[in-house]
């Protein structure tokens, strides 16, 4: 990456611009957006162990596009145990169908719908064979109580699992479309739901290129923190099946992290380990001698992050990025962009910078994936989620609850995170991969202005600009004359 003036300052992405270069790159779509981190990805995105933006919707809906979650640290082993083994148990092709029995009410199909961006539930008798579906306009004007199977029409498209293979997601398109429908049921050998299609997930099917583990299962990340028995806990999550392991803390740059970073290493040799956060090359070059493959950049830049106007800590994430990378880079190791993206564009600069992926918090907390229930703001009709910070009071009594309660008053003291903030779900987006759709999209037109073929050569090629405040607001669009 080259500047195109001398920076005077740190510089965080809404400073900064891409400039456009001669390019031989034919289409968008030929560009490879595989990240060169170790980890199976195919795409560079991580959804942020956050306890409000990633459980077992959000993992197994990254990695069947190709990109990662990571299970929060807060979540109980037992628990982690079981989503990792559910994820893992999950399609790779098509999704996981959302499905009510027959006598189940109305009220439970509108609780279920949002849950998944599929706009229908299936009906299934009690053999676990689909019946019918409902969407939700076949649950408008009628009573909440009323059960499914009086509300529900026939199933339009069924498909067998085993013909859905990634040549056969075209012909499948065309079968939907003929039928007038956007949703199909997938059907196991013995007739049961296996899972559900949708037009866009047929489509999306053919573009993304899912994460998968040796056994071709869908990957997970899972993270630990600094306290306790930090080996048993990671030594715990390998053995549950995690991929790939996030030993995550707001100072990663401390004596307490070496040692955590060591304690995992240990008991991992040849797991991909993810470490942080930092924002320094210092800090990166401790974190990988430590043993971290991948170093976690980013302190203060989240959305819901108060660490800055607490303390003053923290450093504007580009700067933070382009030095800790090239820091790694100098070492055969990379980093994670982690925090402040709200728009594709900042995922471009991420990655022109040097990052190998970028991690997303908040704009994924406002998504049908992330865990928290739909809500809808009573004034404007917006649906929305709440999101809120790992460091914030609520986060923190929660993952101290099992401690004595002087000990919980102590860690009280140290808030940095907000407790409620509303993520809305933009309107016919409301899914994480419609949101994936966007950031690749401005991706790979990103590259391809720069003439890059892939995430190396973007990061080659790259020709960065300092604007001002006034040239960032040129380019937001207007929607109403000025
Ligand atoms: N990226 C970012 O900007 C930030 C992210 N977070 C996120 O919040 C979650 C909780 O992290 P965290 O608060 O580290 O909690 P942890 O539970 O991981 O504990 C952190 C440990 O480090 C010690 N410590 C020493 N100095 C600091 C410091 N300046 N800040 C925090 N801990 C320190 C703490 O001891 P003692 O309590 O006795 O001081 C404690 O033992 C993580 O998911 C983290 O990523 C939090 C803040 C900033
Ligand atoms: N200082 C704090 N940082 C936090 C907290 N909770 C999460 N985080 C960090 O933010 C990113 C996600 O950023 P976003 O802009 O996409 O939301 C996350 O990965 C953490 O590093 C917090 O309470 N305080
Ligand atoms: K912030």
């Amino acid at each position: 990456m080259k500047f195109l003036h001398t920076p005077t300052t740190d510089l965080t992405y809404a400073d900064v611009f891409l400039v456009p270069s001669r390019s031989d790159v034919l289409s968008r779509l030929d560009v490879d957006l595989a990240p060169a981190d170790g980890t199976g990805s195919t795409l560079p995105i991580v959804a942020a162990n956050m306890t409000a933006v990633t459980g077992r919707r959000m993992l197994e809906a990254m990695a069947r596009r190709g990109g990662l979650g990571v299970l929060p640290q807060d979540v109980p082993a037992d628990i982690a145990g079981e989503v990792i083994e559910w994820v893992k148990s999950r399609p790779v092709l098509f999704d996981t169908a959302l499905w009510v029995r027959r006598h189940d009410t109305v009220l439970e199909v509108q609780h279920l719908l949002p849950k998944r961006n599929h706009a229908a539930v299936t009906v299934v008798d009690d053999e676990h064979r689909p019946i019918g579906i409902v969407r939700a306009a076949d649950c408008a004007n009628t009573d909440q109580f009323t059960s499914a199977a009086n509300v529900m029409v026939d199933v339009p498209v069924t498909v067998a699992a085993e013909d859905v293979t990634k040549a056969a997601l075209p012909e499948i398109f065309a079968k939907l479309q003929a039928a007038g429908t956007d949703y199909a049921v997938v059907t196991a050998a013995d007739g049961t739901v296996a899972g559900a299609l949708t037009a866009a997930g047929l489509l999306r099917g053919t573009i993304y290129t899912p994460a998968v583990d040796a056994q071709g299962r869908l990957q997970v990340a899972a993270a630990v923190g600094i306290n306790g028995d930090v080996a048993a806990k990671a030594r715990t999550l390998l053995e549950q099946g995690a991929d790939v392991l996030v030993v995550d803390t707001a100072h990663g740059h401390q004596q307490k992290m070496f040692d955590a970073l060591a304690a995992v290493r240990s008991v991992a040799p040849d797991a991909v380990i993810a470490a942080g956060n930092v924002v320094s090359a210092d800090g990166t070059r401790d974190l990988i001698e430590a043993g971290a493959d991948i170093v976690k950049v980013g302190v203060g830049p989240g959305a819901m992050c108060t660490t800055r106007m607490m303390t003053a800590v923290g450093r504007p994430q580009f700067s933070a990025v382009l030095e800790c990378a090239e820091a790694a880079r100098a070492l055969g190791k990379q980093v994670w962009a982690d925090g402040g993206v709200r728009y594709p564009r900042d995922v471009a600069l991420a990655l022109a910078a040097g990052a190998a992926q970028v991690m997303i918090g908040s704009w994924f907390a406002g998504t049908y994936e992330s865990p928290g229930d739909l809500q809808v703001d009573p004034d404007t009709g917006r649906a929305y989620k709440e999101s809120f910070g790992m460091a914030s009071k609520r986060a923190v009594q929660h993952r101290t609850a099992g401690d004595e309660l002087f000990e919980r008053a102590r860690k009280a003291i140290f808030e940095e995170g907000i407790s409620t903030s509303r993520m809305y779900l933009e309107a016919d987006r409301g899914g994480v991969e419609d949101q994936l759709d966007a950031i690749t999209a401005g991706l790979r037109s990103a590259m391809s202005y720069a003439g890059a073929h892939n995430l190396a050569e973007f990061h080659e090629r790259a020709l960065v600009g300092i604007q001002s405040s006034a040239g960032y607001e040129e380019g937001r669009p207007l929607a109403q004359s000025w």
